[in-house]
């Protein structure tokens, strides 16, 4: 099964071709380094981490896929204002190309070193009714969401997947889409092919779907046979979403108005219980759940609320102050984007190393905190 699924990919042709790394690839690396080291507007964790000594230490090693630093880095290379600059083109990456992940996870992670290995699955089950409405008002908060991602088993990530495995893993999803009954959560699967641009932009805009045309997705090779096999399953309330074939295979989301963060975790610990007992996923005794990207590989929970804190927000110390109660600012539109009317977007930014549920808290406390410095304010 699993050479089935990986026996057409471009890189497994690569690889069948001969196990050493062209010359021409080589010489990318070696280029890719040298702009990352002369441009000083840089400050991704992909330049902190690429030093010389990596470099030759991995330049001629390739994935059995046959993947290489190249596909590694070049998302990096080729996006300057990268936060990470890295993705991992298939799970054995994370292993083959570990002198540059290893400390790139572990600055991401808060520390997470090259020994730790990430503990067993707590999503949180049970425990819900103990996060309570952090803004029972409606003062501060538009909106709560957490995120997972999943990644099937058999298939490699993005830059690996033929054309073929797109259609193919996006037909088994909807399959398992078909069957959910559950009322909270059953709903329909919307392919992005053939979607009108009206509806793409609409959901786009509602912050329900991924935006188009990620320059640092495309940069990885990540977008390839867009918009095949990419699309989005939700409920009828949209509370309850699921991303096909975007960054990772699944992205499993829970959203709803207000600030009750126990009731947008049920709902995804409900919603990921139920995809899960009919699809496995790729999961790393290390590692956690993988992902396409270090940043989320773990948990890959990205909890997050859109909040209004016109007072905090304004003063110079706005961004340590979240630095330090591990959390993360994102604009109104997401990852890369400006903050609109005030609002931004907060979540935990570390995913490995902690449980899902204590993921979750670290926002819910963080959140609750600034609130409280807000109302002091
Ligand atoms: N609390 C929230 N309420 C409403 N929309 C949200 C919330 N958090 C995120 N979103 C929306 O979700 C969409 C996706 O955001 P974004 O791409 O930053 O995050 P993500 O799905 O966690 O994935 P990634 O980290 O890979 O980018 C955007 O439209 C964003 O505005
Ligand atoms: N969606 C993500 N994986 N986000 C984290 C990194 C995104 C992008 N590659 C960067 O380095 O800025």
């Amino acid at each position: 099964m699993l050479r089935e699924a990986y026996s057409t990919s471009l890189h497994c042709v690569q690889a069948q071709e001969g196990m050493s790394v062209s010359p021409d690839v080589i010489a990318k690396i070696e280029e890719g380094y040298a702009k990352l080291q002369a441009a000083p507007e840089c400050h991704s964790l992909l330049k902190k981490y690429l030093t010389k000594e990596v470099v030759d230490q991995l330049k001629d090693k390739k994935t059995k896929l046959g993947a290489t630093l190249l596909d590694v880095i070049q998302s990096g290379v080729a996006n300057l204002d990268s936060g990470v600059g890295v993705y991992a083109p298939d799970a054995e990456a994370y292993t083959l190309f570990k002198p540059l992940f290893d400390p790139l996870i572990q600055d991401y992670h808060n520390g997470f070193a090259p020994d730790a290995k990430q503990p067993n699955t707590d999503l949180g089950e049970g425990k819900t009714a103990g996060l309570v409405d952090l803004d029972p008002e409606g003062k501060y908060i538009n909106s709560t969401r957490i995120r997972c991602g999943r990644s099937l088993q058999g298939y490699p990530f993005n830059p690996c997947l033929t054309e073929a495995n797109y259609l193919e893993m996006e037909s088994k999803v909807k399959g398992i889409f078909d069957n959910i009954t559950d009322p909270e959560l059953a709903g329909k699967y919307f392919p992005l092919d053939g979607m009108t641009k009206d509806v793409q932009d609409q959901l786009i805009k509602d912050h329900f779907l991924f935006k188009e045309g990620d320059r640092f997705l495309q940069a990885a090779n990540a977008c390839r046979y867009w918009p095949k096999g990419r699309g989005i399953f939700h409920n009828n309330q949209k509370t309850f979403l699921i991303w096909c074939n975007e960054e990772d295979h699944l992205r499993i989301i829970s959203m709803q108005e207000g600030g009750n963060v126990g009731q947008v975790l049920e709902r995804l610990i409900k919603g990921v219980k139920t995809i899960e007992k009919q699809a496995p996923f790729s999961r790393d005794d290390r590692l956690g759940w993988l992902t396409f990207c270090p940043s989320n590989l773990g948990t890959t929970v990205r909890a997050s609320v859109h909040i209004r804190l016109p007072k905090i927000s304004a003063k110079p110390d706005f961004k340590s102050i979240c630095d330090g109660l591990k959390l993360q600012i994102r604009g109104i539109h997401g990852e890369h984007s400006e903050s609109e009317g005030g609002v931004y977007d907060i979540s935990n930014k570390a995913r490995l190393g902690l449980t899902e549920f204590e993921a979750v808290k670290q926002m819910y406390d963080g959140i609750a905190h600034l609130i409280s410095l807000e109302k002091a304010a």
